[in-house]
């Protein structure tokens, strides 16, 4: 699984705007309010079944009851291949509805 450069990522990330490249290029997020704790809770719910079907699993973070980051990198090469950014295009519509 290829590692994708700076320039290949900055390029990918066009397509999902919601989320931002990290300063080493090496992950990718998206932060979002949720309405309430437990839509937080259900959204991550939600990410779970999507990443065992790709089997390319997300950091969740839960802070500050619905503040919800979510992380993509591929471990096995400690930085992003595309299957991060395929991820994330895929969780962006379970995410429609509730805002940055
Ligand atoms: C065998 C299995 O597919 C691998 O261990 C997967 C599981 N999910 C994963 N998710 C992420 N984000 N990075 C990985 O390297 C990774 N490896």
């Amino acid at each position: 699984m290829p590692t994708l450069s700076r320039d290949q990522a900055s390029d990918l990330i066009k397509a999902i705007p919601e989320w931002e490249l990290a300063a080493d290029a090496k992950r990718i997020s998206r932060t979002l309010k949720c309405r309430n704790f437990v839509d937080a809770v259900a959204h991550i719910n939600q990410i779970s079944v999507l990443a065992e079907q790709e089997q390319h699993h997300p950091d969740l973070h839960l802070t500050g009851y619905r503040m919800l980051t979510i992380e993509l990198t591929t471990h096995a090469i400690n930085g992003l291949s595309r299957n991060d950014f395929v991820v994330a295009a895929k969780i962006d519509p379970l995410l429609a509805e509730q805002s940055k």
